[in-house]
């Protein structure tokens, strides 16, 4: 098995202060690892600090201080073309799927597009036969009636499944899916879901950010509970919302009444 670790040291993101006011710390001092096999979700209320990991992760926010390493590689510090080649084993499954793909392309070009961007596949009929395979694997079937639509004859649950076919195409070591199901009906949450769950157990790494707590405690082997940039909380899924050790995490639970040990209603 190829050794990872997806490994954040003392990350800090701030961005610019607009117009006179003052920078916004978004991220404040976040140490978090991700090893393979590992389905972990990062949870906390908006503004939490959540996408700004992702997207510092996949290189799309700019790093202020902090480390961020796949293996042995620091991420942070390569730039170009190193860096992308690097990034080859991530991949990013983002909330919204209208917004991810082209609306020009048809599914087949959207899921083909990775291969070639990573220089996978000998052939064109190879990769064709590879977006074939991703989209019956994430119940796009039979392909052929998807292959050559464009997104906006698709459904939302379906545009989502495409984002997972293309994300889960080149086999990442990494998964980060930033609210994969929010967007979705319950009816195609839970498939999407178990993609994602379907990856992590061939091995790979999954780390999903969402401030669904009753679905991240569903798939999460270990929850990160996060409030104003940092991590107040982290521990096994059932732990963490079975015996909460931190205030904010309580307060999260207590506005979720399914898990809500603490709210006035709960047992009654
Ligand atoms: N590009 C940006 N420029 C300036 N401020 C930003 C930018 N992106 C995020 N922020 C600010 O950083 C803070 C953290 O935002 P972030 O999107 O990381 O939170 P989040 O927990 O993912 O929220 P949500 O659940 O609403 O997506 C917020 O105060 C947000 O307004």
């Amino acid at each position: 098995m190829r050794p990872l670790g997806l490994n954040i040291r003392d990350l800090v993101i701030d961005y610019p202060a607009r117009r006179g006011g003052a920078k916004t710390r978004a991220v404040d001092g976040v140490n978090l690892r991700l090893d393979r096999g590992e389905f972990v979700g990062i949870v906390g209320e908006s503004g939490s600090g959540k996408s700004s990991i992702a997207n510092a992760i996949m290189g799309l926010a700019s790093v202020t201080s902090g480390e961020i390493s796949l293996g042995d590689t620091d991420l942070t510090a390569l730039r170009g073309k190193r860096a992308r080649h690097a990034r080859r084993a991530l991949q990013l499954v983002m909330q919204d799927p209208f917004e991810a793909l082209d609306p020009h392309l048809s599914v087949l070009r959207l899921v083909e597009e990775p291969l070639i961007v990573h220089k996978m596949g000998r052939s064109k009929q190879e990769r064709r036969s590879r977006v074939r395979e991703a989209l019956e694997q994430v119940g796009l079937s039979p392909a052929e009636d998807f292959e050559g639509r464009r997104p906006h004859e698709l459904s939302g649950g379906q545009r989502q499944r495409v984002c997972v076919a293309a994300a889960l195409i080149v086999n990442p070591d990494v998964v980060i899916a930033d609210e994969p199901v929010s967007m979705l009906d319950v009816s195609v949450r839970a498939g999407v879901l178990h993609m994602l769950d379907a990856s992590r157990r061939r091995g790979n790494a999954v780390l999903m950010i969402t401030h669904d707590l009753p679905t991240a405690a569903a798939f999460c082997d270990r929850l990160i509970v996060m409030h104003q940039g940092r991590i107040v909380e982290e521990g096994p899924s059932l732990r963490v919302v079975q015996d909460p050790s931190h205030q904010y995490t309580r307060e999260l639970l207590d506005a979720t009444p399914a898990l809500g040990a603490h709210s006035p209603s709960a047992g009654s």
